[in-house]
């Protein structure tokens, strides 16, 4: 599809085009990008919303800022496509997110204008206080140091603690611009939000602020400098506000705003306005998630990242799926936990911000009292669950594989070292496809199985895990004081038909799928749909054992006597990485129990695998059934039975 550029981005490139236009030229650039976008994304996928809300904002900046010389960090970088738009990637752009294409994060290694690789959320305010600290430190007095942080990743601890810092360090010169849309991918949680829209609406504070901006305004005029303008700024404020402390104030951030983050004429003069005011501030940006389309401001959880739709007439394509009818895993979990809590009043479940993406809402609709969304708060909802743990609750502790990454101290200090039973659900676990490094669950095999009290597990389809997710809730197992992690991927599993009866599976308990005489292979997880296909490929040319390992702790001992004694060569399959994982964990039992088979370990290489969809990925790294199978025939077994 041909997609055009409009009279004015067709001849923009990079900020210095962008430059060179009048300032009553950017309404026309907001709407030509925002068009561009809608154009891009709607035939060749990704984040949506999130992109449309900062248009202007966008605009604004690089027409302000000095960049790349000035430092610009969005936070998680989901709203980045017009700043990758006008910063030299607007004709690679329909490779956005695709195998071999450019990033849908800003990348430091894609762009000078990427001044800071993101995907996880929070990491701006301290990301940005470091350059403005460095900045200093090398007599860079000039430089701008720009966060732009959504009011969902304003949730996390991360942005509390660059915040907390920040305001002790007088001199840097840091900016924090609060994209204020009331949305995280769900609607924002917590008291933050009530504060945050208190200020938007308070009556009196929007009195003082309006005046204090029509001083700002006026004391241009005179030439007053900037400083002088602050400091009654500040008076002005405080002698107002004395009974309404501002809580960004209180952490000595110059507090400015709200403003209309749709007012592109306003957005410049602040802007500009800013880059003169010294030391650590916050500018409270308000827009609307998913501007300028009307099916995404209506419903902005689902043009959050809709997939490809038609820009005409709103409708969200279907996407075209080998199993049909074979339900998302995420599904499977969000369906599981409400028929398990319906029996067993122990069952509660925590979300850190992703009550749609883990399928949690499900429960949080059938049962609110006993299901929560934290915000993104994977430290606490981690914690949190332990507290719960301890009062005897049966928490299912849903986050994604890596955003866990953040809150491993946790899950050793509150969970394991402390014996509590939390059930980690860990969604998009391997590669995660097309959000890329940031978004892939590749380590979690490794982090967890080293954990004392900590039992981990994989299902290799629907079934499993609802078995699984049974297992852990049983009193037998809550007695036990384990924690258990339950890892599963991104996407649908291979069972149309899914809802079975539970039954039990005893911790540690591999099963044997199929007997061989050649060589066997152990898989983790729903890697063993892979092997089941290279096995149809190999047969009868090799007579192939497939065991489906299920623990990767604590590992099937009986079960891997049984291979080591029968077989000499033996492949492990997972979806994780290869240092640490479970094919690591078969060395380790082999090598203890004195046996010396020829071990080919396939997984995640040692090295970041970019973005694409997952099966690309799987063949990258030669674990699909193709690459399973050609692995099988470099083997050269002796005597197999071809
Ligand atoms: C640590 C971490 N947890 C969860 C996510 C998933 N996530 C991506 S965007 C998002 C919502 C962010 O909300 P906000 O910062 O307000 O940005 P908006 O989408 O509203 O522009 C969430 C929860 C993430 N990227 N990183
Ligand atoms: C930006 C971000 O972190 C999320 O939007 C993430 O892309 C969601 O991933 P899923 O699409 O797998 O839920
Ligand atoms: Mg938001």
């Amino acid at each position: 599809m041909l997609i055009t550029q409009g009279d004015l981005l067709k001849d923009i490139n990079l900020p210095e085009d962008l430059k060179k236009l009048r300032p009553d030229q950017m309404h026309q650039v907001c709407q030509e990008l925002r068009q561009y976008i809608i154009d891009m994304v709607s035939v060749h996928g990704g984040h949506f919303g999130a992109s449309l809300g900062v248009v202007e904002l966008t605009v604004a900046l690089h027409y302000v800022l000095n960049t790349p010389d000035d430092q610009l960090i969005w936070d998680v970088g989901h709203q980045a496509y017009g700043h990758k738009i006008l910063t030299g990637r607007k004709d690679k752009f329909y490779t956005n997110r695709i195998y071999g294409g450019i990033s849908g994060f800003p990348k430091r290694k894609e762009s000078e204008y990427d001044s800071f690789g993101v995907g996880h959320s929070s990491t701006s305010i301290s990301a940005a206080l470091g350059m403005a600290m460095g900045s200093l430190h090398n007599g860079e007095k000039h430089r701008q140091h720009v966060a732009v942080i959504g009011d969902g990743a304003l949730t996390a601890g991360l942005a509390f603690e660059g915040m907390n810092h920040a305001g002790s360090i007088n001199d840097a010169n840091l900016l924090i611009i609060l994209n204020d849309n009331c949305m995280a991918i769900d609607p924002n949680v917590g008291a933050l939000k009530e504060y945050l829209t208190d200020i938007t609406t308070s009556k009196t504070y929007n009195k003082v602020k309006d005046e204090v901006w029509n001083l700002l305004g006026k004391m241009s005029k005179f030439g007053k400098s900037a400083r002088d303008i602050v400091a009654k700024v500040e008076n002005a404020m405080k002698g107002a506000l004395l009974s309404q402390s501002n809580f960004f104030e209180a952490l000595n951030l110059r507090y400015f705003g709200p403003i209309d983050g749709h007012d592109i004429d306003h957005l410049v003069a602040v802007l500009n306005d800013m880059k003169n005011i010294p030391g650590p501030k916050i500018l409270h940006v308000l827009t609307v998630k998913g501007k300028g389309y009307a099916p995404a401001e209506l419903d902005q959880t689902k043009w959050h990242a809709p997939g490809l739709f038609d820009k005409v007439t709103g409708e969200i394509k279907k996407k075209i799926i080998t199993h049909p009818t074979a339900p998302k895993y995420q599904d499977v979990f969000g369906h599981t936990i409400v028929e398990l809590a319906e029996k067993n009043p122990k069952i509660v479940g925590i979300t850190p911000a992703m009550p749609s993406g883990s399928s949690l809402n499900i429960m949080m609709k059938a049962m609110p009292d006993r299901a929560f969304d934290v915000g993104i708060a994977e430290q606490h909802a981690v914690t949190l669950s332990a507290g719960m743990a301890t009062r005897g609750l049966a928490v299912y502790c849903n986050i994604y594989s890596s955003f866990m990454q953040r809150a491993y101290d946790q899950v050793i200090h509150d969970v394991c070292i402390q014996n509590l039973p939390v059930i980690f659900c860990l969604d998009r676990a391997g590669f995660a496809g097309a959000d890329g490094p940031t978004h892939h669950g590749a380590y979690d095999i490794a982090f967890m199985r080293c954990i004392p009290n900590m039992v981990v597990a994989s299902p290799m389809n629907e079934e499993e895990l609802r078995n699984l997710m049974f297992l852990a809730q049983s009193d037998s197992f809550q007695a036990g004081g384990e924690a258990i992690t339950l890892r599963y991927p991104r996407g649908e599993g291979v069972m149309p038909d899914w809802r079975k009866p539970f039954s039990e599976i005893k911790v540690g308990e591999g099963r044997k799928l199929k007997e061989g005489e050649d060589l066997a292979i152990l898989s983790f997880g729903p890697t063993g749909n892979e092997v089941i296909k290279a096995i149809e490929t190999l047969e009868p040319e090799f007579s192939v054992a497939h065991y489906d390992m299920r623990f990767a702790k604590p590992l099937d001992e009986a079960l891997l006597h049984e291979v080591f004694e029968k077989f000499t060569h033996v492949i492990t399959v997972e979806d994780g990485c290869l240092q640490g994982g479970i094919g690591s964990a078969i060395l380790e039992f082999m090598v203890d129990h004195g046996y010396s088979s020829k071990v080919k370990r396939l997984g995640i290489p040692d090295r970041l695998v970019e973005h694409g969809e997952q099966y690309q990925l799987y063949a990258e790294c030669g674990y699909d059934a193709k690459g399973i199978v050609e692995t099988v025939r470099s083997l050269q077994i002796q005597g197999h039975l071809a």
